[in-house]
């Protein structure tokens, strides 16, 4: 853990985590030893030689001011080292984040992500807590043991037999806390969803006769969490008591080898009292163990997730970068598949700049794939993939992204005004600019049905808007963005006659002078593309224009009588 430590503490805060650690050892060295001063200083007090005992006021002065200097220096530090690392931390996050395949954003990475920037980063920088609380633990009862041992050897000795006995106690209560404390965190988590999934599922659960709405289910789930609780409560107590049972015992060995030593007559009993109240002191730092010992599992398991994110390689960068130097896509032979077994194999395409070729082909076959290819969301295994006659693993990621634009299939739009959502694709760009994309992408029906025109907000997501409309706002945006080449995933959700005349008006104003790559879930937007490309078993099978593919009457006849069949089953049926 102190490798990972030094590791996400990073060269840029080393020198200050140095000097807080050497404040924290200087304030627990300090401690110990004005606590160790206590026996000379109370033996000869109590046996009467006052004067002798004053004497001993000028050292214990001197490690108290010590220790002062030295505390308010590892507190100040600790409060420097805790801002400026949580801050370094999201700013290498960030920088980080930002340089990963686009194909690394699944859906349970990007909510780890999000655990780890909304918890796991302040949950990490407790560390520097941790290291304070450890370095006391070890420190002080380590100084009160030396000067123990040269004050009385014995009483030493009886306290170091204690130390394993009260360590395992706490180790012992420690995981009796965990586990009670795991069961009601999980529990508390299942509650958590329940309430989201019952708010959320509302709509589902009485149109399907949940006259309760799923209460039942709800209900199940706060009694696990609250009979969870009660466990927690209760599992936590013999912990507790178990911790300071151990120290009262390890106590009371101490005082009776003390009393023993003090009735042989070996030892005077001012001295034995002076020892007695340092092995008090000794023993006490352990009670924190236990709760360090839970803090010290959390706090590694959120330094582990940030670090898991960090050591995930970027996006390779060219070291000799290769220019764009027209709109046409390429690939050549190529291999790849997401956990060993190949989505492509052997797959060869060529696109030539401005035309518009279409991808078609069952589901699974691998036609988003092959776009996420091209935008180098992956590197492909093998084969190229060639973009403005440049291999994409040659073209730096900010001129990829200039020259390609993605539409996916469900299009994410943000809580803005459309005029926002649109902008996205240029910040730069002035209102004319905008309008101007929206109204080619048959945005403007959109706004003047919704109350406050441009100015109506989308939603989270997007919601307002249905699947085809919000798919006409991320085709506004990127003619906007005005990349040569565009990958469009058609929207799959089934489309009204006004929104499928605006999609299909759209991607014209799309493709005019542009490459594009369109794969096609419903074939009557691709009847007019320059080519199309039909998919299957991780290769393209069969390609050539619309009328050709037909009279050739091959695979692609054979989805076009399917498609012919499903609208004729539509008219009929509806
Ligand atoms: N991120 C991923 N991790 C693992 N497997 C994946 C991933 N993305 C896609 N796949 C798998 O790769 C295969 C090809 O998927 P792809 O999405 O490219 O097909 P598709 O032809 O676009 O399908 P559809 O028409 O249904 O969208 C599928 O078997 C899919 O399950």
């Amino acid at each position: 853990m102190i490798g990972l430590l030094l590791r996400l503490v990073g060269r840029a805060h080393r020198l200050l985590f140095v000097r807080f650690v050497v404040s924290t050892v200087v304030y627990s060295l300090a401690e110990g030893a004005a606590f160790g001063l206590l026996v000379p200083l109370l033996s000869d007090l109590l046996g009467g030689r006052t004067a002798d005992a004053a004497w001993w006021l000028f050292p214990l002065a001197g490690a108290v001011v010590i220790g002062w200097f030295a505390h308010y220096d590892k507190e100040s530090r600790a409060l420097e080292l805790t801002s400026a690392w949580r801050r370094t931390l999201y700013d290498r996050l960030g920088a980080h984040v930002v340089r990963l395949p686009l194909g690394w954003f699944t859906g349970t990475r990007t909510a780890d992500l999000q655990q780890v920037l909304g918890s796991g980063i302040p949950t990490a920088v407790r560390t520097v807590g941790l290291v304070q609380a450890l370095v006391g633990v070890v420190l002080t009862p380590a100084t009160i043991f030396v000067v123990l041992l040269v004050t009385d050897w014995r009483v030493a000795l009886a306290v170091l037999v204690t130390v394993p006995v009260v360590l395992l106690a706490f180790v012992v209560a420690g995981r009796l806390t965990a586990r009670t404390e795991a069961a009601h965190h999980a529990a508390s988590a299942d509650a958590g969803a329940r309430l989201v999934e019952f708010a959320g599922a509302q709509p589902v659960l009485r149109a399907n006769g949940r006259s309760r709405g799923g209460r039942a289910l709800l209900d199940d789930a706060l009694e696990g969490q609250y009979r969870a609780a009660r466990r927690a409560v209760l599992g936590a107590l013999p912990g507790e008591n178990l911790g300071q049972l151990a120290i009262q015992l390890a106590f009371t060995t101490v005082v009776v080898v003390g009393l023993l030593l003090a009735t042989g007559g070996s030892v005077p009993p001012a001295r034995i009292v002076a020892i007695l109240v340092l092995g008090l002191h000794f023993l006490q730092p352990f009670a924190v163990v236990a709760g360090v010992a839970n803090s010290v599992r959390s706090c590694r398991a959120a330094l582990e997730r940030i670090d898991a994110v960090l050591r995930t390689p970027p996006l390779p960068e060219p070291a000799s970068p290769a220019p764009v130097s027209d709109a046409s896509v390429e690939l050549r032979d190529v291999r790849f598949g997401y956990d060993g077994a190949p989505v492509l194999d052997g797959f060869s395409l060529r696109v030539p700049a401005g035309s518009t070729t279409a991808l078609v082909g069952p589901s699974g076959a691998g036609k988003t794939t092959v776009t996420k290819l091209v935008a180098r969301f992956f590197d492909a295994e093998a084969g190229t993939v060639l973009v403005g006659g440049s291999d994409v693993r040659q073209v730096p990621t900010p001129a990829l992204m200039d020259a390609v634009s993605l539409v996916f299939q469900d299009v994410h739009l943000f809580d803005g005004t459309i005029e926002d959502n649109i902008r996205l694709g240029r910040q730069d760009a002035t209102r004319e600019q905008v309008l101007d994309a929206a109204r080619r992408a048959q945005v403007e029906p959109i706004a003047q049905r919704l109350p406050d025109g441009w100015d109506s907000r989308v939603g989270e997501g997007g919601r307002l808007l249905s699947g085809g409309e919000r798919q006409r706002v991320a085709i506004a945006r990127t003619l906007l963005k005005d990349t040569p080449i565009v990958l469009l995933d058609e929207a799959t959700s089934a489309l009204d006659a006004e929104n499928e005349v605006a999609i299909h008006r759209a991607l014209a104003e799309l493709a005019r002078g542009r490459t594009l790559l369109v794969i096609a879930h419903r074939l009557s937007t691709i009847t007019h593309a320059d080519r199309i490309a039909v998919l299957d078993g991780g290769r393209v099978v069969e390609q050539g224009r619309h009328r050709e593919l037909l009279a050739a009457g091959g695979r692609y006849a054979a989805l076009w009588a399917d498609h012919e069949r499903s609208r004729g089953w539509r008219l009929t049926s509806g």
